[in-house]
């Protein structure tokens, strides 16, 4: 706060605090506001949706249990549904790199919450006694962090993916009858073709949905009810469940309740498990866009198989020279997923005893590789996959030069031989149909109708259907 700034006194059990007189928060998020000014960054606003959301359930089920005053709770739900529809997120200033367990942010949320729904009532709300009552930040904030990952997941990453796997896919239809050299160890190998180059990307990407399908169910499971330590102290028998329902019905999402609370509590596995996916997926998204920026290399003096889509002037000095940005970008992306997986492992090492104490930062950066993994794959579908084009002629010429098409002939002249005939073709630059037929092989070892026909390269790529 600068000296000038007016401010209001605020009491919590530690004293007075000078809180900014027009704040909505009150003195345990000023207290964070001071003690943190670390990285300028507060939490996800997808976070503070998710805690707001546990709270507003947590009232209008307390109203309906007779453990909260209805009128209370109304103006509480209310309070709590503009806080998770991002109308205050400004009034969240604390830091990232807070409290491990998030009671700062928890605080900030009950603060926030009870002074809207007072504001609105005219009636003294307190944080801890009518918003935050009977749970804990142990078991609020650690489930906000799971709602908000199962949600940007379901709602964000998996169409995201679902939509470049049919934007690759429909590339493999396209480009099913385009022959190329295929290439292992980054070296002529027997033909492929791009359709199924593409069509192997796409299932990659389709892979990833499926991990993330068979992870969900155990993000879904949420800790909320163990309370401070996993017993469940303090909070009455089927509140959590109750709460969790409601919100599963609210949200349309598969929320449960943790079938061990100590477990969800003391550890963050599933989190970790659903970073790994993230990590995998950055894996495969990044051997994708170094493919095709591979094949896009050029104009003169790389692969050329296939264009790009020029989307802006590439250099600063070099006139006319377009780049594969977004394919960088996709590269940048993954880069940061794999990153923020590191953070994400070694914060979910930190669980001791009864409690993980590094969970903001685990929320930190799984919902930022959620939402760049979300974001990036759109664009590259829209913006890079589905404008490649193909020149077909440059692949067939690849596919036909190189050296391994002999190998279907092993079969007719053995391996020794077949190696010494893709050697003289390379020294002789002659074609392999060209050596074979001057080492004497036609028609003793094959005839000239069957070399024609394993030497084709588009039937190389089918070996099954021969
Ligand atoms: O904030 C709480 O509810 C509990 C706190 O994280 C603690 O365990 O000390």
């Amino acid at each position: 706060m600068t000296g000038s700034e007016k401010t209001r006194v605020e009491h919590d059990s530690m004293g007075e605090v000078r809180v900014p007189a027009e704040a909505k928060w009150r003195a345990q998020t000023q207290r964070a506001v001071e003690n943190f000014p670390i990285s300028g960054r507060p939490i996800d606003p997808a976070l503070i949706a998710a805690l707001a959301l546990i709270k507003g359930a947590s009232a209008r089920e307390r109203a309906e249990r007779g453990d909260l005053d209805q009128a209370k709770a109304e103006a509480i739900s209310a309070a709590a549904a503009s806080v998770a529809d991002g109308s205050w997120n400004g009034e969240f200033p604390i830091d990232v790199f807070q409290t491990g367990s998030g009671t700062s942010s928890n605080m900030n949320a009950n603060e926030v919450i009870a002074t809207l729904a007072q504001d609105a009532s005219g009636e003294p709300v307190h944080p801890n006694d009518d918003v935050n009552d009977p749970f804990s930040s142990n078991d609020q904030f650690p489930a906000a962090i799971h709602i908000a990952a199962v949600q940007s997941v379901t709602r964000d990453l998996i169409p995201a993916l679902t939509h470049l796997a049919k934007a690759l896919s429909d590339k493999q239809v396209g480009f099913s009858e385009v022959v190329k050299s295929g290439r292992t160890h980054l070296m002529d190998a027997t033909p492929v073709t791009l359709g199924q180059e593409f069509g192997g990307y796409a299932a990659q990407v389709r892979f990833g949905v499926d991990r993330l399908e068979s992870v969900l169910p155990r993000v879904g499971s949420l800790p909320l009810g163990g309370t401070a330590v996993g017993t469940g102290i303090n909070a009455p028998a089927g509140l959590a469940a109750a709460v969790i329902a409601r919100l599963a019905d609210e949200l349309g999402l598969p929320l449960t309740e943790a079938t061990n609370h100590f477990e969800a509590q003391g550890a963050r596995d599933s989190l970790v498990e659903l970073s790994g996916v993230l990590r995998t997926l950055a894996v495969g998204l990044t051997k994708i866009a170094n493919d095709i920026r591979w094949m896009g290399s050029g104009p003169r003096t790389g692969l050329t198989e296939i264009f790009l889509p020029d989307l802006q002037p590439g250099s600063s000095i070099m006139p006319g020279k377009v780049n594969p940005v977004l394919a960088e970008a996709v590269c940048q992306v993954c880069a940061q997923v794999v990153g923020n997986d590191a953070a994400v492992a070694w914060g979910g090492a930190a669980g001791n005893f009864e409690l993980n104490v590094m969970l903001p930062v685990i929320a930190r950066n799984l919902l930022e590789s959620i939402a760049l993994l979300s974001k990036v794959s759109v664009l590259f579908a829209d913006r890079c996959v589905s404008g490649i084009t193909a020149d077909v002629d440059r692949c067939r010429e690849f596919a036909e030069s190189s050296p391994s098409i002999v190998t279907p002939l092993n079969h007719y002249v053995g391996y020794d031989e077949a190696a010494a005939i893709a050697k003289q073709s390379l020294k002789e630059r002659k074609t392999i149909r060209e050596v074979v037929i001057q080492r004497g092989h036609v028609p003793d070892r094959i005839s000239e109708a069957d070399l024609d026909r394993v030497l084709d390269v588009l039937s190389m790529t089918r070996p099954a259907s021969d």
